[in-house]
């Protein structure tokens, strides 16, 4: 093979997911001043470039050098949606091989909260979940989700505080990527944001939760409870078929002994499914004695599924019910109701129809 076609060939190396420690032994190893390390990354992870071309303080044979062998991973807007209901925005991004991923930006008090994607699909398979409905595609790698928040910054001139792992995808499923994105946000040579910010969601897989107890980590888990019984909870969420209710309850409760940080149950209210007097009594047995936080979280229509939302009132009968039990409870403020749709609608628009028929049904709305 030519030297050109094997260039061409050639896969470049993921820059964006070695950590600083990984990236000084790669420049070492290149013959390159442990200081340039440094420089890299900053740029990388602090100054967010993304191209090498803007790395001004490398020289240009440098510069040249890495881009031939390190690829920036792409994460390019597609679409941004800003809300006129609430400083909420949604950010639709193409990947490299040209999957999609939706990225929510919520403006609070408190500071800036940024809901990532941590695979492409997923295989979980929850009734109620836009997410689900094309499976798996594929997991991201850590720089995919590391640059969804990188970029949403850069966009939007905002400084991110928080995260949240709750976009498409089940971040226990695409477990070292997962934990190696919250090594390096949090770290001091990055973004540095806290871990007590950021929480991430699971479907409950039990092996990922008691891993994930033992690594160190200050992040909120929140369980997608969804049902306070197993048999209704499988009829909800394929995964209680592997799975059983007391099993992910009892890695939750090691989730808290290990880490100190109090479990958020999240639970999406589906009228007539699971918002009666019985589905609260059984979520009052589970939480009732239990240091938690419950979410509920009124379900969002999906075009392609038939679940519906009960009415505000009845939301607000159920969260009274828990209230008085004394257990910890909001319902879930909802964020850019008009930009929103469900989570993981924006993308399966794009999927299902094309770009340009995805625009034309984005115009229509
Ligand atoms: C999209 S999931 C991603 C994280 C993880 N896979 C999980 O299930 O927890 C985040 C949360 O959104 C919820 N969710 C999914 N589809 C929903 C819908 N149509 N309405 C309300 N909540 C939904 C999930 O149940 C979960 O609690
Ligand atoms: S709710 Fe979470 S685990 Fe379930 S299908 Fe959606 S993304 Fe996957």
């Amino acid at each position: 093979m030519g030297e050109i076609m094997e260039k061409a060939v050639r896969k470049k190396k993921d820059i964006c997911s070695y950590t600083y420690e990984e990236l000084a032994e790669e420049m070492q190893a290149a013959g390159e001043k442990t200081f340039r390390a440094k420089q890299i990354y900053q740029w990388l992870h602090v100054k967010l470039a993304d191209s090498f071309e803007e790395m001004t303080n490398l020289s240009k044979s440098l510069r040249e050098k890495l881009d031939e062998e390190y690829q920036i991973a792409p994460v390019e807007l597609v679409e941004r949606q800003i809300s006129k209901a609430d400083p909420t925005e949604k950010f639709l991004f193409e990947l490299e091989d040209g999957n999609m991923v939706e990225s929510v930006l919520m403006k609070y008090d408190y500071g800036n909260s940024v809901c990532i994607s941590s695979q492409a699909g997923c295989r979980m398979g929850c009734r109620f979940c836009a997410s689900t409905i094309g499976g798996l595609i594929r997991n991201l790698k850590t720089s995919e989700m590391l640059r969804q928040i990188y970029r949403i910054q850069k966009i939007t001139g905002e400084r991110v505080s928080n995260i949240v792992v709750m976009g498409t995808g089940e971040p226990l499923d695409n477990y070292d990527n997962f934990v190696r994105f919250i090594r390096m946000v949090s770290a001091p040579e990055g973004l540095n944001i806290s871990q007590r910010n950021i929480t991430a969601s699971t479907c409950g897989i039990v092996p990922g939760i008691l891993r994930l107890a033992e690594e160190g980590f200050q992040i909120t888990l929140a369980l997608s409870l969804h049902a306070g019984t197993q048999e209704k909870r499988k009829s909800l969420m394929p995964v209680a078929n592997k799975y059983e209710l007391s099993e992910v309850l009892a890695a939750c409760d090691t989730y808290f002994e290990k880490t100190g940080r109090r479990i958020t149950f999240e639970y999406s209210l589906v009228k007539d499914v699971n918002d009666t007097d019985e589905d609260a009594a059984d979520l009052i047995r589970i939480a009732g004695h239990r240091n938690c936080h419950i979410n509920l979280i009124p379900v969002n229509p999906v075009r392609e599924r038939s679940y519906v939302r009960p009415s505000r009132q009845n939301a607000l009968k159920f969260q009274n019910k828990l209230e008085k039990n004394g257990i910890n409870v909001t319902i879930r403020r909802e964020r850019g109701s008009d930009i929103d749709g469900a989570c993981g609608q924006l993308r399966r628009r794009y999927a299902a129809a094309g770009k340009e028929k995805a625009d034309e049904i984005l115009r229509a709305d």
